[in-house]
């Protein structure tokens, strides 16, 4: 199913306070809008990526890996204020929308990185920092040999349990079967500090955006099944 267009945020709206840039290449297939052109104004991601450093607080801070248009952010953000958000996204103009979404709604706890979170969750994150990680619905790359390019890999599971405080959060959904039970199967064999999976139920919705993130609206409203868990480092 294709991704509905997005519009690009108005020209006028300041989002220097919502939205960094991790300038890095990144694989081709992967790039498609991630130029960042001449819009040099965003700050550049810290060496370091904490609360302190990215919100100047100490508050738990939860990391959203493919924040998409940014759903999850918005209403977990309001839902959740005493917690840091911060989304990572690697195709610009969708890490772009969704800091649009957060400056818009007036938010001062949840932030977007345009950039690809593998190296940023590897490299810059500190060990045992983490209240969660949230992935949702990331891309299948349905062919056998693009399996590689999944952001959920033994690589990244390592980064998120390295990552993640003792008793912290791994939250996966997706609607592809095959990616939910290679994924658990990879996770039971590789971080058994994980433990086992903990099924997450679906929320009543309330209103046409009262979903975890648009792809969980897109499947629901088209009777696909999603498998949810979550995680719980031990
Ligand atoms: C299928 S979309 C799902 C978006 C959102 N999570 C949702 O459920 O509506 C997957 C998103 O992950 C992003 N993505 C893929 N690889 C990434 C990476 N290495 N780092 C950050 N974002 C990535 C894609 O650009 C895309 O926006």
């Amino acid at each position: 199913m294709p991704r509905s267009p997005i519009r690009a945020p108005k020209p006028t709206l300041d989002l220097s306070d919502h939205l960094y840039v991790f300038r890095q290449p990144v694989p081709g297939e992967l790039a498609s809008g991630s130029d960042t052109g001449s819009e040099l104004p965003f700050p550049e991601v810290p060496p370091t990526i904490t609360s302190e450093t990215v919100f100047g607080n100490d508050r738990p801070l939860e990391i959203e890996v493919g924040s998409g248009k940014g759903l999850f952010l918005t209403n977990e953000s309001e839902r959740n204020g005493e917690h840091n958000f911060l989304g990572i996204e690697i195709i610009h103009k969708y890490a772009k929308h969704s800091a649009a979404r957060l400056a818009k709604a007036g938010r001062s706890n949840a932030k977007m990185i345009s950039g690809n979170a593998q190296p940023l969750l590897a490299d810059r994150v500190p060990a045992g920092s983490l209240e969660a990680v949230h992935v949702y619905f990331p891309d299948p790359w349905w062919k056998k040999r693009h399996r590689k390019r999944r952001v959920v890999n033994e690589g990244s599971v390592q980064s998120f349990l390295t990552a993640l405080r003792s008793g912290g959060r791994f939250h996966f959904w997706t609607d592809v079967l095959d990616y939910f039970e290679a994924t658990i199967e990879m996770i039971a064999e590789i971080a058994p500090e994980f433990g086992v999976p903990i099924p997450e139920e679906k929320s009543p919705s309330s209103h046409d955006l009262d979903y975890r993130t648009h792809f969980e609206r897109r499947s629901r409203q088209n009777q696909i099944p999603v498998y949810r868990v979550r995680y719980e480092k031990r």
